[in-house]
């Protein structure tokens, strides 16, 4: 089976010196300038190099796109087209997508610095994925007819809700974008994207491939620029109809007054986490746990809204873990993104080192004991100027202080102590958000017994990230609301329509 391995670094570095990065906007189907035809530089965080300029859409340039996705939705043929022409069409895009999946990979190394395995074995599988399912699930029945009676017939059908403002960050780029496109385009919506500021071209090749594919004009937009700005004129557009956001719980909480303010339009948010990870002593593998927690925080540098940045460990078995993370923190020392064999890459940009530096200022202050890590990076060489943060792990937290309640979005790992399993739930419900939570015991009850009373969308029992196109991921709390993935996000892009008909 390939790899990211079949590649050597020298090879991804060429292949990724070669990328024909885009520079227009793509809008109603077209390449176009932005407004005054302005560019902002975008700037590896692998070795901190401007590698391209990136077109930087304003106000006109949404309102353009909008206009475009309206009248696509309105007069054109996509959410007319019969339900197995959209599949056809979104199945050809896949087959695009994958016969350009080295170079999409490739891009999200260079743009947000992933590691080059991970963003072709992890993230383009799991957008080849998404977006195959959704088009397999367009001619799939969605529709009810409901038993009134005799003397009546009532329908209860699914409609397309109509533009889309799909608003997406850089931590998981492409996967997160294509859980809202691609169920928003396989019911018939059309869609204007706002990428991340960090990760915008390789959206407009995904967009690209989409045209190619033969997905109608105005169907998919794609407009990066200022996020504030941008934001806040699809958000109040009157012309969207739903607006599908991923990030953090501040920007969510923008969303929400800009439809108030405007059209009423739906609001989708997948907003921020602090995801508690709970080891018991009857955990049925204890190296197998150990091995997960350092996973988890320090996959894709800890820049996951799911990241089990709170470990919950009961007493008798502290110690144990403090020793297994001290050991595995070597395995996730940063590289090369550009190296298949780097596990832990750069953070997402040079900003970002600040903020994780100021999570960890924090730390100190309210008294946690650092137990690894706690600073940048320097590579060195041509890697000099990269975004690198040092695995961190911090021991004795106290879990009302700042470490434990702020999302730190890096490789920052706190440890709360706990004395059963009451206290462990307790701790784990003590946060503002619930978007998932793991949990570590070999026996059932306790297992179905704890994930009833933890609040979070999802409770993952001896694993953690695992998952499936056909289960949905969302939050409870301010972690968000609705969800993505399986058939529960048609929700979202869809309105329910009662036709009752009186025989
Ligand atoms: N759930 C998830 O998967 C993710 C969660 N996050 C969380 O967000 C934190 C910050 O990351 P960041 O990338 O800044 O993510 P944010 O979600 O905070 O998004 C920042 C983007 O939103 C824009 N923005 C700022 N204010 C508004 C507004 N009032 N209306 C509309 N858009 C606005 C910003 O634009 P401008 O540059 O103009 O200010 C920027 O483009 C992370 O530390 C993490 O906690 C981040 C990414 C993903
Ligand atoms: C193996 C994990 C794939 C999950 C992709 C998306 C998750 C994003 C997030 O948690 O921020």
């Amino acid at each position: 089976m390939a790899t990211a391995a079949d590649r050597s670094a020298s090879e991804w570095t060429a292949l990724a010196d070669a990328i024909r990065w885009p520079d227009q906007l793509l809008i109603d189907g077209a390449d176009v300038a932005a407004e005054g035809g302005a560019t902002v530089d975008l700037v590896a965080p692998r070795d901190g190099r401007t590698v391209a300029a990136v077109p930087w859409g304003s106000e006109a340039d949404i309102d353009r796109a909008v206009a475009a996705a309206r009248r696509a939705f309105d007069q054109g043929p996509w959410p007319r087209m019969r339900p197995a022409e959209r599949k056809r069409i979104m199945l050809r895009w896949v087959e695009l997508i994958e016969a350009n999946r080295d170079e999409l990979a490739a891009m999200l190394s260079i743009e947000m610095g992933k590691p080059i395995a991970d963003a072709w074995g992890i993230e383009l599988r799991a957008v080849i994925s998404t977006y195959s399912w959704y088009a397999e699930l367009a001619d799939k029945e969605l529709h009810e007819v409901s038993d009134v009676g005799e003397d009546a017939l009532a329908l209860i059908t699914r409609e397309p809700v109509g533009v889309v403002g799909v608003v997406t960050p850089w931590n998981f780029p492409l996967t997160l974008a294509a859980w809202k496109i691609a169920p928003a385009l396989a019911v018939g919506c059309t869609v204007v994207h706002r990428p991340a500021d960090p990760t915008p071209l390789s959206a407009i090749r995904i967009a690209e491939l989409a045209r190619e594919a033969g997905v109608p004009d105005g169907v998919l937009n794609v407009v990066p620029g200022r996020g504030s700005v941008l934001g806040r004129r699809l958000g109040t557009h009157p012309d969207v109809d739903s607006i599908a956001f991923t990030g953090s719980t501040d920007v969510g909480r923008a969303y929400l007054e800009y439809a108030a303010r405007s059209n009423l339009k739906r609001v989708w948010l997948e907003l921020g986490g602090k995801s508690p990870n709970i080891i018991l002593p009857d955990a049925p593998d204890l190296e197998t746990a150990i091995d997960t927690a350092a996973w988890g925080i320090f996959f894709n540098s800890g820049q996951m809204c799911t990241a089990p940045s709170r470990l919950i460990v009961h007493r008798e078995i502290a110690e144990a873990v403090r020793d297994g993370l001290r050991q595995r923190a070597s395995a996730y020392a940063p590289g090369d993104p550009l190296d298949p064999a780097t596990r832990m890459g750069p953070l997402a940009s040079r900003g970002r080192i600040a903020e994780v530096a100021q999570h960890v200022r924090h730390a100190h202050e309210d008294g946690a004991t650092l137990l690894l890590g706690g600073d940048r990076v320097d590579l060195g060489g041509d890697l000099a100027a990269g975004s690198y943060f040092a695995p961190t792990v911090f021991d004795r937290v106290d879990p009302s202080s700042r470490l434990a309640q702020e999302e730190v979005f890096g490789p920052v790992l706190a440890i709360v102590e706990v004395g059963d399993e009451d206290e462990a739930v307790a701790v784990a419900n003590r946060s503002k958000y619930g978007l998932a939570a793991g949990l570590w015991t070999a026996d059932v009850s306790r297992a179905h017994r704890l994930s009833r009373r933890i609040r979070a969308g999802t409770v993952w029992v001896n694993c953690y990230e695992e998952g499936d196109l056909t289960v949905p991921f969302g939050g409870f709390k301010q972690s968000g609301n609705g969800r993505d993935k399986s058939r529960h996000a048609l929700e979202k892009y869809t309105e329910l329509k009662t036709t009752y008909i009186a025989l």
